[in-house]
């Protein structure tokens, strides 16, 4: 008990060594349906990714923009659940053993199932971390310990408007990485300043030796470049999520290699 699996901690000591940045694609687990989000997890892999963010549907998801709320109706109308979920999850751990797996989501559905028997049946399923978006970290009644005594991550998010006091909190409540909200708004949001971003990311290194990865604006190439500059990781969501929807009466195979063509840009730009 107690021990730390570390997919997640063992990924980013392997990307220091190596120079690069984490990789981080979201998407929403059973897009554009239950089949295909295997296959897309793998080709996200072979792409370059370095950790997967995997979300699970929620009929209202207020962080999320429209891209990925469509997303979520998708995978719901599919039959999205968090047993299917986990499912999908062992299924991946037959072939990749290493990729760490974060799941993000609302806390209504794991609420639901109850937080021991989520962070079991997760834990046991091979997952690494687990993002809560609406879960304050001041407030964690039995959240943080769950997964904590599962061998989970309990991932937090820091935004622009975030005190200094509270990013205390949040980084001390966290670990595997930290998540910098690069702007105020929803996922999918168009521009993000990165200057604006590095000053952030420099002020928050005083209260975290945590790896700090940063979301929300980032779609392409360049972007992505410019904040592995100055961050751990770059995370991007939306854009990839606009292609599944897209392709989404496409083959699955389709779908992959149209993912993989923008995500494996990303990669190039950030190691070059
Ligand atoms: O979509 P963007 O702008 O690329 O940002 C990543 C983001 O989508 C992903 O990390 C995410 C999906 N849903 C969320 C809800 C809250 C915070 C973050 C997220």
């Amino acid at each position: 008990m107690g021990q730390i699996t570390g997919r997640i901690q063992q990924t980013f000591a392997r990307l220091k060594t190596e120079g690069k940045t984490a990789l981080i694609p979201f998407v929403t687990a059973g897009d554009p349906n239950l089949d295909a989000t295997l296959p897309i997890m793998h080709s996200l892999v072979s792409a370059g990714a370095d950790i997967i963010e995997l979300g699970v549907p929620f009929s209202d998801p207020m962080a999320d923009g429209p891209s990925i709320q469509l997303a979520n109706e998708r995978s719901l109308l599919s039959g999205t659940t968090l047993m299917k979920i986990f499912e999908i999850v062992k299924d991946f751990r037959k072939t990749n053993s290493t990729t760490p797996i974060v799941l993000m989501g609302y806390l209504n559905p794991i609420e639901w199932m109850g937080y021991e028997k989520f962070a079991q049946l997760a834990s046991q399923a091979g997952v690494d971390g687990i993002l809560t978006v609406d879960m304050p970290p001041e407030e964690t009644g039995g959240y943080s310990e769950a997964l904590k005594a599962n061998q989970l991550d309990p991932i937090f998010l820091l935004t622009p408007t975030t005190t200094n006091e509270r990013a205390k909190i949040i980084c001390e409540a966290s670990s595997g990485y930290v998540y910098y909200v690069s702007l105020k708004g929803v996922t999918g949001s168009k521009a993000l300043d990165v200057q604006e971003v590095a000053g952030k990311v420099a002020n928050l290194r005083q209260f975290t030796s945590l790896p700090i990865a940063v979301g929300f604006g980032i779609k392409n190439g360049e972007t992505a470049k410019a904040v592995a500059k100055i961050s751990d990781g770059v995370i991007v969501g939306s854009a990839l999520v606009n292609i599944i929807a897209d392709n989404q009466n496409a083959e699955t195979a389709q779908i992959g290699s149209q993912l993989a063509q923008l995500l494996g840009n990303m990669r190039d730009q950030m190691d070059s």
